[in-house]
């Protein structure tokens, strides 16, 4: 649990979101604070665009019986908009929300390296130097691309060759989430931010995700477990989790079972926040599972959604913006996948 200072201003604040579902209004919910850009997990499968002057994603993630939602994100300070090419972006001063769309191509890993590339030298040009999240919304991710090759090791190629051309400059790899989405091609967004104040997070638990052994794929994927963000002002640090799965060393572990994989992702997220784990990392404070918000869940077959929803509901209850989607995971035997913010 961290301690938090009441009444003390948070304008240097991390980047936060807020789910807004149909019929609600953004405004209220996010308590008219500045918004830095909007993610419809809808229908779209659609290039971004600047709307109203900041980036709106739209991804196709909403199929029948799941949540459809506008993930908004909000911070205190102002924000200017801008477009790059293929990528749109907002900034805040301090932070950075950049999004693009790479539309299906036989093989993704020429062209994601590029665009993470692009996307890379756009946000260092802007004096955004450090990764923060990221998120890969990729659809057919566990088919195969024109070789045959399985789309998400395709991916992981590009985004592992723009790292290593990058290693000089980009200090660590951020939190991420590389998901299944339903319709073909990789929506991309990610957060970056001023350097000084993230530490990169691995999980007890798991084999960091840059070493998977090659069976994986060729090569591994390039992200953190979770990463802190320190905020001024006296508030504690915010913690963005990545896409948590039924993975244990690097193992998918009770294939089947979904019930079992939902305890060990929540027991692994646990394990990721917890005091004892930023310790080893050098940092203080830490967060308990209830401390998570904008929780968002991921089922790979409808058919597991009601006992999922109703697992998350036992073990997170009171969590605001929690939202459900059936859409693949980056391993077919992996049947679910959660991931949240803690503060
Ligand atoms: C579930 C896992 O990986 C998924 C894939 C990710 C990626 O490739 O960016 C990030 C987190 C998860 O969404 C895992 O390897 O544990």
């Amino acid at each position: 649990m961290t301690i938090t200072h009441p009444g003390v201003p948070t304008r240097t604040g991390a980047p936060t979101c807020r789910f807004v579902r149909p019929g609600e209004n953004e405004e209220e919910r996010t308590e008219g604070r500045n918004v830095l850009g909007r993610v419809i997990y809808g229908h779209g499968g659609r290039a971004p665009v600047l709307h109203g002057g900041v980036p709106l994603v739209r991804a196709a993630m909403a199929g029948e019986g799941a949540d459809r939602i506008n993930e908004v994100w909000v911070t205190d300070r102002p924000v200017r908009g801008g477009r790059d090419g293929g990528l749109v972006y907002a900034e805040d001063g301090e932070h950075f929300l950049c999004a693009t769309r790479i539309e299906p191509d036989g093989t993704y890993r020429d062209t994601v390296r590029g665009v993470y590339e692009a996307a890379f030298a756009l946000m260092w040009r802007l004096g955004y130097t450090e990764l923060l999240r990221m998120w890969n919304l990729v659809g057919a991710i566990t088919g195969p691309n024109s070789e045959g090759v399985e789309n998400y090791r395709d991916f992981c190629v590009g985004r592992a060759q723009a790292f290593e051309s990058w290693s000089g400059r980009i200090a660590g790899m951020p939190a991420a989430t590389g998901i299944g989405s339903l319709r073909p091609g990789i929506d991309l967004y990610f957060l970056a931010c001023r350097s000084g104040r993230v530490r990169h997070l691995e999980n007890p638990l798991q084999t960091p995700a840059h070493r998977y052994p090659a069976r994986y794929g060729p090569k591994a994927p390039s992200f953190a477990r979770a990463t802190l963000l320190e905020q001024d002002g006296g508030t504690g640090p915010v913690l963005y989790v990545s896409g948590t799965a039924s993975i244990l060393g690097d193992d998918t572990v009770h294939p089947g079972d979904v019930e079992r994989q939902c305890a060990v992702t929540l027991a692994n997220i646990e394990a990721l926040v917890s005091p004892e784990n930023l310790r080893r990392h050098g940092a203080a404070g830490g967060f308990a599972l209830t401390d998570l918000d904008c929780v968002k869940v991921y089922v790979r077959d409808a058919e597991h959604l009601d006992a999922v929803r109703a697992h998350c509901a036992r073990v997170l209850g009171g969590v605001r913006d929690i939202a459900f989607f059936n859409v693949d995971v980056c391993r077919p035997d992996l049947l679910v996948e959660m991931e949240g913010i803690c503060r």
